[in-house]
């Protein structure tokens, strides 16, 4: 008999090659660039995309069970719930697929609507209900069915961001209390630090790292991961140096002939010449988006936090020049490299 929890190993050839292991009850959130193959994985895990390999889950082997027999729970972007059902009926449609009785089942599917806080829309077709209640349905349809494996796509993709915000507060709820294994294909840094127990991160079909949210956040190993949680990141060879857009100090750079500053004394490696391409609020400091490069060769696009004083007294604002440096200290350096 072999660990419980979701133990695969799957291939899709040209697309991924990938292996998952994760304990019952874990919450692991799927993350990467556009292209990486995360939703060819759930797809894979679900069994609607051809792979070779195995999938275990909760002991039994996926590969041998029709696809109707697997406790499967799935929560798409969109196109979840069926056009022609009402929300109670669709609810209740796998239940009943798996032979749990009519009365039964509808008192189930209107208990998970309740939990979910849509039981008063019940009765209501796809149509009729807002992106974030079609989302709710879905969800409450998902756990209905008392999944073993639950699979989430962007499940906050194109709502609100208030009503993304109400269902990822209600989706943590759930999910603490769910005790199967639950994958979280997510574009959104938050999802994964707030949502998931661990962090699988793709790029190019593979796992290039797994761990913790804490772990990954801190030493990414790839440009989109560090980009994600919010550092600078500058790239050299296998080499990823990431620092906090606080630790940026900005000086205005001096134009031709004028009586600017000079660069300041830092090495090289930590010193940017560049000219502001953006400036916004952010918190209580003023956010600087730095496009960076010399002599007509592109450097990387650089974060920069200031106070809204220094701001005002140096002038950042859209077209001007400046230095960006960072102290050596402040730059953590990560290998790119598993
Ligand atoms: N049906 C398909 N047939 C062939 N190749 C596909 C198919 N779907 C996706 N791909 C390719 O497989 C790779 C992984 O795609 P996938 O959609 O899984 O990535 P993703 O990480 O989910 O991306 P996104 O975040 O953009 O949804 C890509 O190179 C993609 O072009």
């Amino acid at each position: 008999m072999s660990a419980p929890g979701l133990h695969a190993d799957v291939t899709v050839p040209g697309r991924l090659v990938a292996r998952v292991d994760a304990a019952p009850g874990r919450v692991v959130a799927v993350i990467g660039p556009n292209g990486a193959g995360k939703s060819t994985l759930l797809g894979a895990l679900a069994g609607t995309v051809a792979a070779t390999g195995r999938v275990e889950v909760a002991g039994r082997d996926w590969s041998d069970l029709p696809v109707r027999e697997r406790r499967l729970g799935v929560v798409f972007q969109d196109r979840s719930l069926l056009p022609h059902l009402r929300a109670r009926d669709d609810v209740a449609f796998g239940l009943r697929a798996r032979g749990v009785p009519r009365r039964e089942a509808d008192r189930r599917a209107l208990a998970w609507l309740d939990r979910l806080g849509v039981g008063d829309l019940a009765d209501r077709r796809p149509a009729q209900l807002s992106g974030g209640q079609a989302q709710r349905v879905a969800i409450a349809r998902a756990l209905a069915g008392e999944p073993e494996l639950l699979l989430l796509d962007e499940p906050f993709a194109g709502l609100d961001v208030g009503v993304a915000t109400g269902l990822r507060i209600e989706l943590a709820r759930h999910l603490a209390a769910y005790g199967g294994v639950a994958l979280l294909v997510t574009h959104d840094a938050l999802d994964a630090l707030t949502l998931a127990d661990e962090v699988l991160v793709l790029d190019e079909g593979r796992v290039v790292q797994t761990g913790s949210p804490r772990d990954v956040a801190a030493h990414p190993r790839t440009e989109h991961v560090a980009r994600l949680v919010g550092l600078n990141v500058v790239r050299e060879g296998d080499e990823l140096r990431s620092f906090a857009p606080s630790a940026v100090t900005v000086s205005p750079r001096g134009t031709v002939g004028g009586t600017g500053h000079d660069a300041p004394a830092t090495s090289a490696r930590h010193r940017w010449a560049g000219r502001v391409a953006a400036v916004a609020p952010h918190g209580d400091a003023v956010r600087l988006l730095v496009a960076t490069g010399s002599d007509g060769e592109p450097g990387p696009e650089l974060i920069a936090d200031v106070t809204p004083a220094a701001a005002v007294e140096l002038g950042l604002q859209a077209g001007a020049e400046v230095w960006l440096s960072v102290k050596a200290t402040a730059v953590q350096t990560d290998s790119m490299r598993p």
